[in-house]
């Protein structure tokens, strides 16, 4: 099938985890789009599955309390709501319990559709729902499983659960999702980067300075101490979002869109990158916990104080790191990256600075704003801004240069389009069996690799947290940590 063609085939989609956060929050929102929008196979038909003792009737009806407090109104009709929920039957399971099983193969039996499972549960049982569907008769050549992250909090851990899944599943049925893979604009770092002969030949030490990248939300722990106090900032958001994101800035041109193609040039750059040993610790890589503070005017509590915590915790939840990537392309190039909960805003920006002119003939004090940069803003308002120079006009300015963006604002340059959820994209490319953009094994064992390491240095050197109060950018040791080059992180777009 072609990366052209949106349509995709018709498949019988079992969810696992039917009734939690994920599934009623952003599956069932995504799949109602690509219903809607006449991306989804007639023939297409959704299996719920939790343990709730559910019957199809209040499945439906669970439903459609979501989508109607998640879909805008003016993008829902009854018609396009009937269709959808009329897709969907439900069946109570214990997924440990490899009888129920029996279930999914009776839910099955008439249909000669390929099967999907989509994994919404954690990750600790993926091997158990594998194994067990396997032997129950329910998975043949073309079934496809896909899997949410995070994989393990380990490479040790990571690998138990590939194996796991492995053990019944070819690679190239295994769909791991990175959800940020599937947002249009971090698409579309892929068209920026290869369609624009402007930027191909720029791309490199010659040309760049640094690279930053900032994932900043406004949100904290939001109820999920559990599981967030065991991962951390960077087991949670680096050691998946971000070293995706690195990876697309950096890595080499694919030799095609193929899903191999450009998860193998991903791989080199995780290869390539310079772990954080012992002797930077101190001065490459901030770690913080936030906090009482503001938000928006809004008083929000400390994470030791969220709900369900635990006083004596040193989990991170704010990371900013200096990195390089050890390659022709990239030498002596700092990639700076942060991310971080209780943040003032939510906003997920790449920025790329180049290097001055080597021959400046403009006003002497002006030689420092005297370079260009190009912003990609993620999120909110999606969009590119270069920064170029132009002389400042009036007849009094002489040849005074003046900085402005050349802006694209994917809202107003494409008014008629809805910039889609990353889900929607990621379940059509899973029904049209496409991969590429979706994570290979290899990339999360590197991926770990390097995180395991920096988590090794904090250990051993028993390395607290420093505290940043809600509502700010981070500790200030990670604004001293780019300013000791000369350098500070990127404001204003
Ligand atoms: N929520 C989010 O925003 C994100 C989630 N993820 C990942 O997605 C996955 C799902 O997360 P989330 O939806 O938040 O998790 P939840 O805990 O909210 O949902 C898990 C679902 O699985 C069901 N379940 C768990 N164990 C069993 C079992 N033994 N038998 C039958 N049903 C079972 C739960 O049923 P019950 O309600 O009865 O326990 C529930 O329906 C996880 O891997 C998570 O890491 C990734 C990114 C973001
Ligand atoms: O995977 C996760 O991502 C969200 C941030 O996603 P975004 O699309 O809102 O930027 C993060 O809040 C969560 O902790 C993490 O598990």
């Amino acid at each position: 099938m072609s990366l052209k063609d949106d349509t995709s085939t018709a498949v019988d989609l079992a969810l696992f985890g039917a009734l939690g956060d994920l599934a009623l929050r952003k599956l069932y929102v995504a799949l109602y789009h690509l219903d809607r929008e006449g991306l989804m196979a007639d023939e297409t038909r959704v299996l719920g599955l939790a343990r709730q003792d559910y019957d199809g009737d209040a499945f439906r009806a669970r439903v459609r309390d979501a989508l109607e407090s998640r879909v805008r109104a003016d993008e829902r009709s009854e018609e396009s709501m009937t269709r959808f929920l009329g897709r969907l039957e439900y069946r109570q399971v214990d997924f440990k319990t490899p009888g129920d099983y029996a279930a999914i193969a009776q839910w099955r039996s008439d249909s000669s559709l390929p099967l999907t499972i989509y994994l919404s549960v954690p990750a600790a049982l993926y091997g158990d729902i594998c194994s067990s569907l396997s032997s129950a008769g329910c998975l043949d050549d073309a079934s496809r499983v896909v899997v949410e992250k995070p994989i393990g909090y380990s490479l040790e851990s990571s690998q138990e659960i590939n194996d796991a899944i492995g053990a019944v599943f070819d690679e190239s049925r295994i769909y791991r999702i990175d959800h940020y893979l599937g947002k249009e604009t971090v698409q579309n770092l892929l068209a920026l980067r290869f369609a624009n002969p402007l930027f191909g030949g720029q791309w490199n030490q010659s040309h760049i300075s640094h690279v930053e990248i900032t994932v900043a939300e406004t949100v904290g722990i939001e109820g999920r101490w559990g599981y967030f106090d065991q991962a951390g900032q960077l087991r949670d958001m680096v050691q998946n979002h971000l070293m995706q994101l690195l990876c697309m800035i950096a890595m080499d041109p694919p030799s095609s869109l193929d899903a191999d193609s450009i998860r193998d040039e991903k791989v080199k750059v995780l290869k390539a990158l310079r772990p954080i040993d012992s002797e930077r610790l101190n001065t490459d890589v901030v770690r913080g916990q936030y906090i009482g503070g503001t938000i928006g005017g809004k008083a929000v509590p400390g994470y030791l104080d969220e709900e369900g915590a635990n006083v004596d915790s040193r989990t991170e939840t704010f990371v900013a790191f200096k990195t390089e990537i050890q390659n022709w392309r990239w030498a002596g190039v700092p990639f700076y990256l942060r991310t971080g909960k209780r943040m003032p805003e939510k906003l997920s920006q790449i920025v790329i600075h180049f290097r001055p002119q080597s021959h400046y003939i403009f006003d002497p004090d002006q030689r420092s704003m005297a370079t260009n940069r190009l912003i990609i803003r993620l999120q909110p308002d999606e969009g590119i801004a270069l920064q170029v120079l132009t002389k400042d006009s009036g007849l009094d300015k002489g040849m005074r240069l003046r900085t402005g963006p050349l802006y694209l604002d994917f809202h107003t340059a494409f008014p008629s389009a809805r910039i889609p959820d990353a889900y929607e994209r990621l379940l059509l490319e899973v029904m049209k069996g496409q991969q590429y953009l979706f994570v290979r094994r290899d990339e999360i064992e590197y991926s770990w690799r390097w995180v395991d390491r920096l988590i090794d240095g904090w250990e051993s050197r028993d390395m607290a947290p420093r505290r940043y109060p809600a509502g700010s950018w981070g500790p200030v040791s990670s604004i001293a940590m780019i300013t000791q080059d000369g350098r500070s992180w990127y404001e204003d777009y």
